[in-house]
């Protein structure tokens, strides 16, 4: 049997997203840890299953798996893809579309010129699956990594972050930390690993070692998470322009309680059918 597929990506953080309205899909967590690698696969950071929402209020629902073959929460830039990609699949012609995610229903829009804003709900920070915030009311928590003791604002986006303020992102121990962090043992659900850099008020520089599938070259998440930590922290403004690797995103929080808007890029790249 055969799977369409489409490979996407939103600055560069890369999904293979598959239409489960229309498909019969099963995908093992070995077939798609296989799908996922970049020399053996198709190679992806997340694969992104459409599928008929649960409530009749929704659209749809969507389901996100890391490369390792995990199941998460949430996903920013996939939810910018999964509306290009319902689009262009003609499977819904709405602008704004109810999507229904294991961590609630968020609403992405398709803007003008290409841009989409995703309503991303908003942010928790004593979330069920980071059991050590309820130690306290902290915006930043001391986290002993290797030898080092680093501050880390933890936010949970539907998916967990652990953001920490650094003074260059491109020298940032990124590579060597962000799997201490992702793994520490505070983390039992394991974390996104932020670090950011504070450019002004309303500019960031950010890069994020990914739960489950190592640096990407951006999380959608991990923008909005860096924002409400920094805003938190009285850092920046409610707007801000967050440059990763792959581009930029811009995000706004207007504080508890709010939902994080996100706007951002969606790009298809090809099409193609998986033998299952
Ligand atoms: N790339 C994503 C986040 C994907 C899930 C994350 N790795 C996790 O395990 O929580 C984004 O754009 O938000």
């Amino acid at each position: 049997m055969k799977l369409k597929f489409s490979k996407m990506h939103g600055l560069g953080n890369d999904f293979v997203v598959i239409d489960g309205v229309r498909q019969t899909v099963t995908l093992t967590a070995d077939r798609l840890r296989q799908l996922g690698d970049r020399h053996l696969g198709i190679g992806f950071d997340q694969l992104l299953l459409v599928e008929a929402p649960q409530s009749q209020e929704n659209d749809f629902r969507y389901r996100i798996f890391n490369n390792d073959g995990s199941e998460v929460e949430q996903c920013g830039n996939g939810a910018r893809c999964f509306v290009k990609f319902v689009t262009e699949q003609r499977l819904s012609n709405k602008r704004a579309i109810r999507v229904e995610t294991a961590r609630g229903v968020i609403v992405p829009e398709l803007g003008a010129g290409g841009l989409i804003t995703v309503d991303m709900g908003a942010p928790r920070f004593a979330p069920l699956e980071i059991p050590f915030l309820a130690e306290g009311d902290a915006i930043t928590h001391p986290l002993q990594v290797g030898d080092e003791s680093i501050d880390i604002t933890v936010v949970s986006m539907g998916n967990p972050h652990a953001v920490q303020v650094v003074s260059h992102v491109d020298t940032a121990p990124v590579g060597t930390q962000g799997p201490l962090i992702e793994h520490h043992s505070r983390f039992p659900e394991r974390v996104n690993a932020g670090f950011m850099q504070i450019v002004g008020r309303s500019e960031i520089r950010l890069r994020v070692y990914e739960r489950g599938a190592g640096e990407t070259q951006a999380c959608g998440t991990g923008a909005c998470a860096a924002v409400v930590a920094g805003i938190r922290r009285g850092l920046l403004d409610s707007k801000v322009m967050v440059h990763t690797r792959g581009g930029q995103l811009q995000i706004e929080w207007q504080g508890n309680g709010q939902p994080v808007r996100m706007t951002g890029p969606a790009v298809t790249v090809f099409t193609g059918e998986i033998e299952v």
